[in-house]
C-alpha cells in the first residue's frame, strides 16, 4: 500500500470516530450540568483547582480521580479553561450557569435528557417506514407528548424560553419592531417570552402571546403582554401584525400555509406586517451557524411530522401560496434571520 493509500485511511478512520463519539460531548456537557461544575467555579473568585470543584459538588463518595478525567475531557473539548491545573469558566461555560439572563443550561438539560435523545436514534425507523421517530419512540407525537409528560413538557418550555431570551436580544436590536403600530400577536410564542422582550423595549406596542391553552395556562404574567390559549389551526387573534419564532419549522409545508392563511386572515383587514424569525437553510453556507442550521434539520426530520428548515426558495413557496406575495429576508447575527412578508 502507498503512503498515500495508508494516509486516507488514517484520515477516513480518524473521521469515523470522531462521529462515533460525538456523543460523548452531549453525556460530558450533561454530566456537567447535572454536578453544576459551572455553578461550583462562579462561587470563586478567579480560577479554582480539582479540590475546590470537588469540595463544591459536596458528594461523599466523589472520587477526585474521575473528576479530573471528566474536566480533562471538558477543557479539551473547550467548556472550560485550565492553566496550570487551574480551571476557570470562558464564553461557553458561561452559558452553563443557572438562572443568569443568557443561560443555555435549561436547553442542555432538556436535550440531553435521554428521553429526548432516544428518538434520534429510531431516525432509521422513521426514514424508512414513515411517521415521526418521537412517534416511534414514545407514541405519541411531540406535541401530545409534551403534554401528557408534565415534567418533559416543563423542561421543554424552559429550554424554548432560554435559547428565545438569547436569539430575542439580537432580534431586538436588529429589527425596527418600533415602526409597528397597535397589536403584536406571537403566534407560538410558548410561555411569552419574546413577545414581553419586543413590548419591553417597544411600550406603545400591545403584545399577545397566543399559544396552546395548556401552555399559556402556566404562563408568567409580563407587563403590556395579554395570553391567549387557542389553536391557530382554527383562528389567530386579530392583530395589526403577526410575529412567528422557531414555530412553522415545525410543520409541513400544507400546515404552515395553512397557519400562514390564518395568520392573513388576522392581519388582512389592517394591511399588517407579518415578521417570522427562523432559520434560513443554506447547506452549502459556511457562517458560524451553519452547521446548527443544518442539525436543527435533522432534529426537525425526527421530531415532527413534516417539520424541517426551509431554504429561501421553500420560504419563498410557502408564503406565496398563503397570499404573502412579497418578502424580504434580513440576515441578522443569530442562527434565524428575519422574513418580513406583506399580503400587497
Ligand atoms: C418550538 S416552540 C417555539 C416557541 C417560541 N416561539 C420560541 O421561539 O421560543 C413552538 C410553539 O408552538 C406551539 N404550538 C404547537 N401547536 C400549536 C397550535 N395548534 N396552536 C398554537 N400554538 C401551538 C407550541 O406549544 C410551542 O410553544
Amino acid at each position: 500500500m502507498s503512503t498515500k493509500e495508508e494516509d486516507a485511511i488514517m484520515r477516513g478512520q480518524a473521521w469515523f470516530f470522531h462521529h462515533l463519539h460525538s456523543s460523548l460531548s452531549s453525556a460530558a456537557l450533561r454530566c456537567a450540568l447535572e454536578l453544576d461544575i459551572a455553578g461550583v467555579m462562579n462561587r470563586h473568585d478567579g480560577p479554582v483547582t480539582l479540590s475546590q470543584i470537588a469540595q463544591g459538588i459536596s458528594s461523599p463518595s466523589l472520587n477526585t480521580e474521575d473528576l479530573s478525567r471528566l474536566m480533562r475531557f471538558l477543557v479539551h473539548r473547550k467548556f472550560f479553561d485550565e492553566v496550570n491545573q487551574l480551571y476557570s469558566l470562558n464564553q461557553c461555560s458561561k452559558l452553563l450557569l443557572k438562572d443568569t439572563k443568557n443561560t443555555l443550561a435549561p436547553m442542555g438539560m432538556c436535550f440531553t435528557d435521554p428521553i429526548m435523545v432516544s428518538l434520534l436514534f429510531n431516525l432509521n425507523k422513521s426514514i424508512k417506514d414513515g411517521g415521526t421517530a418521537a412517534f416511534k419512540t414514545h407514541g405519541l407525537e411531540l406535541w401530545d407528548f409534551l403534554c401528557c409528560n408534565l415534567q418533559v413538557g416543563k423542561s421543554f418550555n424552559e429550554a424554548m424560553a432560554c435559547s428565545t431570551q438569547i436569539d430575542m436580544d439580537t432580534i431586538v436590536s436588529s429589527y425596527d419592531f418600533g415602526s409597528l403600530q397597535g397589536t403584536l400577536v406571537d403566534v407560538g410564542g410558548g410561555v411569552g417570552m419574546a413577545i414581553s422582550e419586543i413590548v419591553t423595549r417597544y411600550p406603545h406596542l400591545k403584545g399577545i402571546n397566543f399559544d396552546l391553552p395548556h401552555v399559556v395556562s402556566s404562563a408568567p404574567a409580563y407587563e403590556g403582554v395579554t395570553h391567549v390559549g387557542g389553536d391557530m389551526f382554527t383562528a389567530i387573534p386579530p392583530a395589526d401584525s403577526i410575529f412567528i419564532k422557531s414555530m412553522l419549522h415545525d410543520w409541513s409545508d400544507d400546515k404552515c400555509v395553512q397557519i400562514l392563511k390564518n395568520c392573513r386572515e388576522s392581519i388582512t383587514k389592517r394591511s399588517g406586517k407579518l415578521i417570522i424569525a427562523e432559520i434560513v437553510l443554506n447547506p452549502q453556507g459556511d457562517d458560524v451557524f451553519d452547521e446548527t442550521r443544518i442539525n436543527m434539520d435533522l432534529i426537525m426530520l425526527a421530531c415532527f411530522d413534516g417539520g424541517k428548515e426551509r431554504t429561501e426558495v421553500e420560504w419563498k413557496m410557502i408564503l406565496e401560496e398563503a397570499g404573502f406575495c412579497h418578502y424580504n429576508i434580513i440576515k441578522i447575527p443569530s442562527v434565524v434571520s428575519i422574513i418580513e412578508a406583506y399580503t400587497d
